[in-house]
């Protein structure tokens, strides 16, 4: 078990991982998915120029004059609705009626609104003057012909998707969300909901993880926690190599004499176990099983949540297509000052604030032990504190990984 640095465990998890293959999605189901092409629009959007307002389509040159005292009052020649083919024209001195969408009739450069008139049906009574293309959206406005309205690395929200159908796509081409089993290990775990026995505690690992590659992008598969049977685990990660892109296990990877994630897996595939200088989360392990990414985070909660984040995470954004950047990083500055351990990337639990007019600042919270889950559940980022760094006093600017809300 050599020692490596955070930097070097990552280095070799991002070597390692690659890519999902694209896949052909319905739009609905390419939500959350990050797209593989780029997507450009075959049409100018709005496709043509139509009415902003339900209204009347008029020469503006002909209402110049119109006021409250003095309307000017045009014969209306037709009713044009959106959806119209838009084969309608008008000539000076005629006024069409035209609702919101429906496409300009040739020889019309302006809408006038029917709260500027008296809405008749057979004439109109105009009292207000408009200008050239006065309510009038333009053919191209929004998207011109062929621009890419979204690059290939998008993530696909409901704007993107919206995006996507308003230039005429039912279909496109993602890189799929990642699909990631996760799995606890440990004959003193019982699912929340059941008794407790003296020496026994509630799972909570495989719920946070499960939902961590959601918010990553990813699709969470928990596994039911196995104990320390050594065959039973294998068998379970053989059994789930089907489904997965890549395994999440918590727990049975230190010095204990029952660790069974490392004992089933140093038989087998190429995962590597190693002590990273890094706090919380030493003890990691990552390989290959089958050719499946395998990651073995250590069971403490607050030290799996951390190793997910540093090291799961930038995994699953490079299978989606991202780059691997983890969390998003913001500067603050510390309220207090810390201590950290030399050689040792240090990552502390702390609440962000920002009063106005000052800088992002960040306390770190009282309760640093990696076993302490209120404390996590209680932040908003993860401090980072350099391997070089011994002694950090207040006012100092940190960089701080924020926390999914
Ligand atoms: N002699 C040494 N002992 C330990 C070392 C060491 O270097 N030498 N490292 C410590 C560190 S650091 C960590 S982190 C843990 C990692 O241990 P494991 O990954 O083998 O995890 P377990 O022993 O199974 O569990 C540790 C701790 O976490 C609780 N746990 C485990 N799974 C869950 C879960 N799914 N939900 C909630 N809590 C869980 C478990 O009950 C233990 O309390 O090793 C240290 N020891
Ligand atoms: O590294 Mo352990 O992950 O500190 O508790």
């Amino acid at each position: 078990m050599g020692m490596r640095t955070v930097d070097e465990h990552l280095a070799e998890i991002l070597g390692t991982v690659r890519e999902l293959p694209p896949l052909d999605l319905a739009l609905l189901e390419a939500h959350g998915t990050v797209l593989a092409e780029p997507v450009s629009a075959p049409v100018p959007l709005p496709p043509f120029d139509n009415s902003a307002m339900d209204g009347y389509a008029v020469v503006a040159s002909d209402v110049a004059g119109a006021s409250q005292s003095d309307p000017v009052v045009l014969p209306v020649v037709g009713d044009i609705a959106a959806g119209d083919p838009g084969v309608s024209a008008i000539r000076p001195g005629l006024a069409a009626r035209i609702m919101t969408g429906a496409p300009i009739p040739a020889g019309a450069d302006a809408v006038i609104p029917v709260e500027w008139t008296d809405g008749g049906t057979a004439s109109v009574r105009i009292s207000r003057a408009a200008a050239p293309g006065n309510a009038i959206r333009r053919a191209g406005e929004d998207v011109t012909e062929g621009q890419v309205v979204a690059e290939p690395g998008t993530r696909l929200g409901a704007a993107q998707i919206g995006m996507l159908a308003a230039v005429g796509r039912s279909r496109v081409t993602v890189r799929p969300r990642p699909r990631v089993v996760v799995l606890s290990t440990g004959t003193e775990l019982r699912e929340p909901g059941e008794q407790l026995a003296p020496g026994e505690i509630w799972d909570s690992n495989s719920f946070m993880l499960t939902l961590a590659v959601a918010e990553a992008g990813g699709v969470g598969y928990r596994q039911a926690t196995v104990g320390d049977d050594p065959d039973k685990v294998l068998r379970t990660l053989e059994d789930q190599l089907t489904r997965a892109d890549a395994i999440v296990t918590s727990g049975g990877v230190s010095m204990g004499a029952r660790d069974v994630v490392k004992e089933v897996l140093s038989r087998t595939g190429t995962v590597g176990f190693h002590k990273v200088a890094m706090r919380p989360g030493k003890p990691q392990g990552f390989g290959l099983l089958q050719d499946t990414p395998v990651f073995t985070l250590p069971g403490n909660p607050v030290s799996a949540y951390v190793s997910f984040q540093v090291f799961v995470r930038p995994a699953l954004q490079v299978m989606q297509g991202l780059p691997p950047e983890g969390l998003p990083v913001v500067e603050a500055v510390l309220t207090e000052d810390v201590s950290s351990p030399k050689g040792v990337r240090h990552f502390l639990r702390g609440k962000l604030s920002a009063s106005e007019g000052e800088a992002l600042s960040v306390a770190p919270v009282e309760a640093q032990g990696s076993h302490q889950l209120a404390a996590l559940a209680s932040s908003d980022g993860l401090i980072v504190i350099p391997e070089d760094a011994e002694r950090v006093p207040a006012g100092t600017r940190v960089e701080v990984m924020r926390m999914p809300s």
